[in-house]
């Protein structure tokens, strides 16, 4: 199989150049004059601050520009500037030196501001400040939130400019444009209800699309159900994937504070997928897994013994402590399953909830716990049975359990 295949179609079609860089027009021009400031010598600001919701073009618009302007594009990771130090020894000389042979010019970008800094990191959005205030060259940060009070300073050193959600024209053009370069056919109506699920966020309909094309030409409405399921699990799709493919443990950790998050089924769900996201570094799966069963260990002992506090730690271990799984490879695009296990116990529910039902009758006729029957009782029960089925129906129905349940405690 290519690996060509799973390249992520979001990265494959990223664009290029300004003019494929759809929708937000006002704030594209403001950022592009800011941008010819530059040039003239008389910038208005150092700094901007692009803005806005997921998937809007904020980066897309800075790799073009950096591309049409023949400008050589430094990108500063999150993990880069969160102490002083990591600035100053990494940063620093980035802004200050002259640029590379056969560029025209330099151009910074910090993206994902909001996502940078925790409690613990020292001095690193006052260096971001200084930062901006010695680079001989633009320096754009993007965020998705500009109001969080940790971003104030930032904000006043930056001019603010607003991206805004993709109009669904736009996305079901963009979406029309890749179909015809992968040469998958899809009906107008498929994309127009990608592009309604998508809500305005170019990257997950782009998404979206490929989890539908994969290994299909063509698309039909009716393939569409994956993305009905899917929006049942959208919300747990969306958090596995941030979390396997955090950049930095505090991306992973942003979702324990979704309200919604049931971390449960966090754990089924990253279980199941861990190893199709991690391969081919068996290292980062034993990593992932050891961190996801102390996390385990943990909520069983919390359930246990009720010690509620032990809940941060399992959290913390599911999140942060899976994506810091040693040499995880480069991102690639997979698509996620449901957990097998979930599908399994929901075949079997049925005749699970019968089985628990009987065992709780037959142990309290017997004046034992249902452990202690289904311990010490059900496996002779079961013996027996094996010898002479008659002689374990007649027991099983002294104890309440009449033909048909016993057909479950019997076989289970
Ligand atoms: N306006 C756009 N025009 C064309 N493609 C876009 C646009 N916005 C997003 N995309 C597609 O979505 C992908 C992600 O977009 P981008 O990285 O620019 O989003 P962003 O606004 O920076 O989001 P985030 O806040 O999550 O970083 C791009 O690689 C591109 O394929």
């Amino acid at each position: 199989m290519s690996s060509a295949r799973f390249i992520p179609w979001a990265e494959k079609y990223r664009p290029r150049r300004i003019q494929d860089v759809v929708g937000n027009e006002e704030a594209k021009k403001e950022y592009v004059a800011w941008l010819n400031s530059w040039i003239r010598g008389k910038p208005s600001h150092k700094a901007v601050l692009l803005y806005g919701p997921p998937g809007c073009g904020k980066t897309s618009i800075v790799y073009a520009t950096a591309s049409e302007y023949n400008w050589e594009l430094i990108e500063i990771n999150a993990s880069d500037v969160r102490s002083r130090e990591a600035i100053q020894s990494r940063v620093f000389p980035a802004i200050q030196t002259g640029s590379i042979y056969g560029y025209s010019g330099k151009i910074i970008l910090i993206d994902e501001v909001d996502g940078v800094w925790t409690r613990e990191d020292v001095g690193g959005m006052d260096a971001i400040i200084e930062l901006i205030s010695k680079s001989r060259y633009p320096v754009v940060l993007t965020a998705n939130d500009p109001w969080d009070p940790k971003l104030k300073d930032l904000r006043e050193a930056c001019k603010l400019i607003e991206f805004k959600k993709i109009g669904k024209r736009d996305v079901i053009r963009v979406l029309e444009d890749i179909c015809s370069r992968e040469g998958v056919h899809c009906d107008r109506d498929v994309l127009s209800a990608i592009a309604d699920n998508a809500k305005g966020d170019l990257r997950a309909a782009i998404n979206d699309l490929q989890t539908i094309a994969m290994g299909r030409k063509t698309i039909s409405l009716a393939d569409l159900q994956i993305l009905g399921e899917r929006a049942e699990q959208e919300n747990m799709f969306e958090v596995v994937r941030t979390v396997l493919t955090a950049k930095t443990p505090e991306q992973a950790l942003s979702v324990t504070r979704l309200p919604s998050l049931d971390y449960e089924m966090l754990i089924q769900w990253l279980s199941e997928n861990i190893v199709a996201q991690y391969t081919p570094s068996y290292r980062a799966i034993a990593d992932a897994y050891d961190a996801l069963s102390m996390a385990d260990i943990y909520l069983s002992r919390m359930k246990r013994e009720q010690i509620w506090a032990l809940l941060p730690y399992a959290l913390e271990l599911m999140t942060a402590g899976v994506a810091s799984a040693r040499e995880r490879p480069p991102f690639k695009f997979v698509k996620y399953s449901f957990p097998e296990k979930l599908r399994i116990l929901s075949r079997i529910k049925t005749k699970r909830e019968k089985f628990v039902e009987a065992t709780r009758n037959a142990a309290r006729l017997l004046h034992v716990s249902t452990s202690t029957f289904r311990t010490e009782f059900l496996p002779y029960i079961r013996l027996i049975n094996s010898y002479n089925p008659e002689q374990a129906r007649r027991i099983l129905a002294s104890l309440g359990i009449n033909e048909e349940t016993a057909k479950y405690i019997l076989e289970t």
